[in-house]
């Protein structure tokens, strides 16, 4: 197991890059710590296979470092940075049984046979394929290959770090969340470095201990499930995370207020003279219906999505999302919207502000 240190590191694709845009990875400098389960999360084309193969060594930067623990890593193979991978599809031995599938990276290693037949079991149950150990791969459905390249990732206990880009694209649903919740287990007995792929917030966050959004080429925030969702630190974040995203509008910013149009909101914190496009982001949990305080709402419609509802509306600053708490009724007085003084953010040109000091 190591820690990962990515420093001053950059990629672009292009021979002579001559502008930032020309960069798959901008420049960043980051500390992936030894033992920690992160998920690498972000849209398509973000650059997530890119910092990914980085780190596996499939590509080469083009600018800085990578270090595992204290050794420098840049210009190192593969198959000498000691790690595991698990691709997007499934990468098995046809003609070999799944036990043999499962076994080969420790035998390849010249592993105690006692060690690796104990070893073999427990990573069968954990992927629910004891019954299959017998069977040759060939003829398994491309979910149960799936689930043996899972279990080869993870049969070794000495690597430096776990990749898995994309893992559970062919896994059907139900088996999706049951081998998240496996991987989770094993990240807590084991203690592997793991990086996981992928653009599902929900994969990533039920994941993770950390995760990392990539926008445009950029790790924009790395932070706890809590924090992403609580203090979003680029508007990118707040639009990705959650269901819906957070509301976001325009506005003008004096010490502890806000003014949307010729509304006036509380900001329950002060800040200093804002430049650039200064929004406000508010998640929808945080915003409520009153009969008279905050803002004047018009609704639009509710959507009931599984244990609460949704109400879409409209407010004189634009569209605004409200999550409604169970057995929340929408009775004719509720004709206005609060938004939460003490959960609104502050951006500037998409960057999170930070406060000055806290309103009391
Ligand atoms: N081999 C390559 N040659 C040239 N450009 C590439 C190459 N691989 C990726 N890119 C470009 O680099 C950028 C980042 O791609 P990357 O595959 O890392 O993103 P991603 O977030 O993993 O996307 P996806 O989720 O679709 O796999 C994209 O603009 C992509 O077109």
């Amino acid at each position: 197991m190591a820690q990962i240190t990515l420093k001053n590191l950059a990629h672009s694709y292009v021979p002579n890059p001559k502008s930032e845009a020309d960069f798959a990875l901008k420049q960043m400098d980051h500390v992936w710590q030894d033992g920690g389960a992160y998920a690498l999360l972000g849209s398509s084309g973000c650059g997530k296979t890119t910092l990914l193969n980085i780190i596996s060594g499939l590509v080469r930067p083009s600018q800085g470092r990578v270090l595992f623990g204290d050794r420098d890593v840049t210009d190192a193979e593969t198959a000498a940075r000691n790690i595991a991978q698990v691709f997007q599809f499934p990468v098995v031995y046809d003609t070999m049984t799944v036990r043999d599938n499962l076994a080969f990276p420790l035998r390849n290693r010249g592993m105690d046979a006692g060690y690796i037949a104990a070893r073999v079991q427990d990573i069968a149950r954990m992927i629910g394929m004891e019954e299959a150990l017998h069977r040759k791969a060939k003829g398994l459905t491309a979910d149960a290959k799936q689930k043996i390249s899972l279990g080869r990732g993870m049969v070794r206990e000495d690597v430096n770090a776990i990749l898995f880009d994309e893992p559970l694209t062919v896994i059907d649903p139900h088996m999706k969340w049951e081998l998240r919740t496996q991987l989770k287990q094993l990240h807590h007995q084991f203690g592997h470095t793991m990086i996981y792929v992928t653009h599902d917030q929900t994969e990533a966050l039920t994941f993770a201990d950390k995760v990392v959004v990539m926008y445009d080429g950029r790790v924009v925030q790395m932070g706890t499930p809590e924090e992403l969702f609580e203090t979003p630190a680029h508007t990118f974040v707040g639009y990705f995370i959650g269901s819906p995203g957070m509301n976001f509008f325009d506005a003008d910013v004096t010490g502890t207020r806000a003014r949307l149009g010729d509304a006036v909101v509380d900001l329950g914190a002060a800040y200093g003279p804002q430049t650039g496009r200064v929004q406000i982001g508010i998640r929808p949990e945080h915003a409520e219906l009153t009969a008279g305080e905050g803002l004047p709402l018009q609704i639009q419609r509710v959507e009931d999505v599984g244990r609460h509802r949704l109400l879409r509306g409209t407010i004189a600053a634009g569209e605004i999302n409200i999550v409604l708490p169970e057995g929340t009724g929408i009775g004719a007085d509720l004709t206005h919207v609060r938004l939460r003084p003490e959960k609104i953010n502050l951006y500037s040109d998409d960057w999170r502000v930070t406060p000055e000091g806290r309103a009391v």
